[in-house]
């Protein structure tokens, strides 16, 4: 909806009403059409304002219309009749502007900003391009590179920065409504000829063609096999050669493709499932609407290793005191040191101070007496963890809350330990930890929704995506690893070599196939896991390691690997080889190929020429078969929690919208049907034994993804 006043005598305002950002719905579209056919046919209004409710000028097109049939009138026609008309229109930005927003302000002959304003063309982040004459004005107002930058990325950029880029024409601190109405009554007789962008000629530097060529490849480069960035740079590119007329015609035909394509939808379901994790729920009912956090201000690190430093770093940056405790000398001086490097780094980038007096370092425990929370990342080591778990139960205030940043054992242990288990959770964070988006919020069976609801808080003021997940070994994220590990191993032992299978997840879309990210973690990290687990064990008969462990299939592959010393990029040797220890360029080790040929010969296996399609299945469908199972056990309370886990926390491409929707995409009898495949050609690994849930789910004729919830309360009451 719109609504339209008088106001000052002769300006008309149009306010665009639509709870919460004003999207241009249809009837919102219907109310500016209407409204504007109002202003310009009252003959006392000389000039017209074009604002939002409660200070948001427009978040873009109303993302939901997209799944269905679009009505209403059309965003391009109503973009050019403001553009078109007779008298001046200015828009009044407050909040945001966005997509279609600013689209929408783009057709205005004048913008004014409130100097908090954030305006952005963002459609690339929904698979889409700025649609409705965004690629082709920009560039005409603020020159072809500054307009790349922004429709490429899809940033936000501060009123401040769009002032520079000339994208609006005043900025102020003061009511902009106000102000806006204002300029309006000043500039009501001035000719407008000059004020519609899409007569200007495009502004390109002398070099434009070059401009272009490296655009797109930087683009390619960095897509992942996502197709909207590149369909952005053909959209420009047309604004930069052609007359607008035909530029509006390629944009259309660019975003027709991009519309109906597989990725948009995928981009656009994961836009709401990353808010949908926000409301979260517990098995026990309790929800994130009726759960209340407690205020954090002081917190505590416990351990500063990797982790603890990223997580001292992002607690201090978000403004929070930190007592920093390690009890290894040599540790702490390392840590301070490394700490406030990250922090003045960080500062240098954003313009700001670096949070260096946030931080309290100290070698005692007993320091952390009045912090409200503290977040334990010392060693793997349950023994270690249970004792900190213990120091701290004793140290603390009794309504401290006691988190560890474990990456999958068990939280109800470390509750045991302590005076008050409902105030123990996990808090699991990924490396980099100040850096990666990601936070598992892990609630074990004593977990209180306070806690819940305090540590989901907290990671959000520290700008973390946190889900809240239930308590089983790796947790949602480590779990799902767990099976797509293994078959890249068991590939390997069947032919496949690690470049191939590495090569296949990166087309797929990985930042990092799965033995070029384990050789960045560290191949030790899962090698001491399978050590306490008592599975990384050489057979004491054989004297030599066999493939089968616990009654199903193992491979001792990396365990060999270690035991030659070869940890990945840390000692220059892992499932590649590497310059020198540390070196990040990976490449073939001969030493490797000739490994896996002995290991083979050694166990009589007969190397078969494996495939992309195996591959990928394999990989992919044994982890989302766990993701079913993680559902059907309660773990994770919908497919969204598992599918923004996956895409923050692992790299999993965006633009297939996270593992559980792309079995949605991929087609859930497929999957099971596949599955059923390698199960029964691998009866020996139970990861590939397709699950209750994913059965049941094709038996109820593969519902929409947004309906799995449904079935899954049903399998679930049935347990
Ligand atoms: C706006 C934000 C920055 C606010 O952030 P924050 O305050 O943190 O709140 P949130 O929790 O994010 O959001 C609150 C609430 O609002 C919902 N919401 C937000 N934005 C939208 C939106 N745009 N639409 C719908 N709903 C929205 C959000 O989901 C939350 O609700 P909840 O999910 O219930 O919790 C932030 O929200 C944000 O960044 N929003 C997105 C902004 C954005 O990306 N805008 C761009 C939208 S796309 C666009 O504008 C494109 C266009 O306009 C072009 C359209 C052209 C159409 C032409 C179609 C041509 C098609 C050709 C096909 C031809 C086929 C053929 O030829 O046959
Ligand atoms: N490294 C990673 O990528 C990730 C690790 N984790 C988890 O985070 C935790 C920490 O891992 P990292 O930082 O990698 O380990 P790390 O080995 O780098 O650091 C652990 C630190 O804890 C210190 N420490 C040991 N006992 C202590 C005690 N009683 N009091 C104070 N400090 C103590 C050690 O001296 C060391 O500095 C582990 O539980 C790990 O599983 C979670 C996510 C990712």
């Amino acid at each position: 909806m719109a609504q339209y006043t008088r106001v000052s005598g002769s300006v008309g305002l149009i306010t665009l009403q639509s709870p919460p950002v004003n999207a241009l719905s249809a009837a919102v579209r219907q109310g500016i059409v209407d409204l504007m056919q109002r202003a310009l046919s009252e003959p006392e209004v000389k000039s017209v304002v074009i604002c939002g409710q409660n200070g948001i000028f427009c978040g873009g097109a109303d993302i939901k219309e997209f799944g269905g049939q679009m009505s209403g009138p059309p965003l391009i026609p109503m973009i050019h009749a403001i553009e078109a008309a007779s008298k001046p229109v200015v828009a009044a930005i407050e909040g945001i502007a966005l997509g279609g927003g600013l689209e929408l302000a783009l057709g205005c002959h004048y913008r004014i900003a409130h100097s908090k304003a954030r305006v952005g063309l963002p459609e690339v982040t929904l698979g889409l391009l700025p649609g409705a004459g965004g690629s082709q004005r920009l560039p005409r107002l603020i020159g072809v590179p500054a307009a790349l930058d922004l429709i490429t990325t899809g940033r936000h950029v501060t009123a401040a920065e769009a002032l520079k880029f000339g994208l609006v024409d005043q900025i102020t601190d003061h009511n902009t409504v106000n102000v806006a109405v204002k300029f309006a009554q000043r500039v009501a007789d001035q000719p407008l000829d000059a004020r519609r962008i899409s007569t200007h000629p495009c502004l390109c530097p002398s070099d434009v063609a070059v401009l272009f060529e490296e655009v797109m490849q930087r683009v390619r480069r960095t897509a992942r096999g996502a197709i909207a960035p590149i369909a952005c740079v053909q959209a420009v590119r047309a604004a930069a050669t052609l007359p607008y007329n035909q530029g509006m015609e390629r944009e259309r035909e660019l975003m027709a493709t991009l519309f109906t394509s597989g990725q948009a939808r995928a981009l656009q379901y994961f836009f709401f499932a990353q808010r949908a994790v926000g409301r979260w729920s517990m098995p026990s009912g309790a929800r994130w609407d009726t759960s209340k956090p407690r205020p954090v201000h002081k917190a505590a690190v416990i351990g500063l290793g990797t982790m603890g430093r990223g997580i001292t770093v992002a607690l201090a940056q978000a403004g929070f005191s930190v007592v920093a405790v390690e009890t290894q000398e040599k540790q702490l001086m390392e840590a301070k040191q490394a700490i406030s490097g990250m922090l003045e780094r960080g500062a240098k980038r954003r313009g700001v101070a670096p949070a260096l007096d946030k931080i309290n370092y100290g070698r005692n425990i007993q320091s952390v007496a009045d912090v409200d929370l503290v977040i334990e990342a010392v060693f793997e080591d349950m023994a270690l963890k249970k004792k900190v778990f213990q120091q701290l139960s004793a140290v603390c205030k009794p309504s401290t809350f006691l988190c560890s940043n474990t990456s999958g054992l068990d939280i109800d242990q470390l509750a045991c330990q302590t005076r008050n288990p409902e105030l123990v959770v996990g808090m699991h964070f990924f490396a980099p930890a100040h850096v990666m988006k990601l936070l598992e919020v892990v609630y074990g069976p004593k977990s209180s929704p306070l806690a819940v609801a305090t540590a989901m808080q907290l990671g959000k003021k520290i700008g973390k995506v946190s889900v809240a997940v239930g308590n089983c070994r790796g947790f949602v994220g480590n779990r799902m690893l767990k099976p797509y590990l293994e078959q890249a191993l068991f590939l390997l032992e069947e032919g496949a070599t690690p470049e191939f299978v590495d090569q296949v997840l990166e087309e797929f879309g990985f930042a990092m196939g799965v033995f070029r990210m384990s050789d960045l973690s560290g191949l030790d990290v899962g090698w001491k896991v399978r050590l306490a687990d008592g599975l990384a064990m050489p057979d004491p008969t054989m004297g030599q390691p066999t493939r089968l462990r616990q009654g199903r299939r193992y491979s001792p592959l990396g365990d060999l690997l270690c035991e030659q010393g070869r940890f990945g990029q840390k000692t220059g040797r892992g499932w590649y080889q590497y310059d020198k220890p540390g070196s990040q360029v990976a490449k073939p080790d001969p030493w490797l190929h000739s490994f896996l040929d002995e290991y083979r010969a050694r166990h009589a296996l007969v190397a078969h020429r494996i495939d992309h399609q195996e591959v990928l299945e394999r990989c992919l469908y044994s982890m989302i078969n766990e993701g079913f199972r993680i559902l059907e056990d309660g773990i994770a309370a919908g497919p969204e929690d598992i599918d923004v886990i996956y895409v923050f926390g692992y790299s999993w491409p965006r633009h297939r919208g996270g593992p559980m929707f792309y079995a949605a995409t991929v087609g859930l009898n497929k999957v099971l049907e596949r599955l059923e495949h390698y199960y029964q050609a691998h009866p020996d690994v139970p990861s590939l034994q397709p699950c209750h849930l994913l059965r049941k789910l094709v038996a109820s004729g593969s519902p929409p993804i947004q309906k799995w919830r449904e079935v899954i309360k049903k399998v679930r009451s049935q347990l």
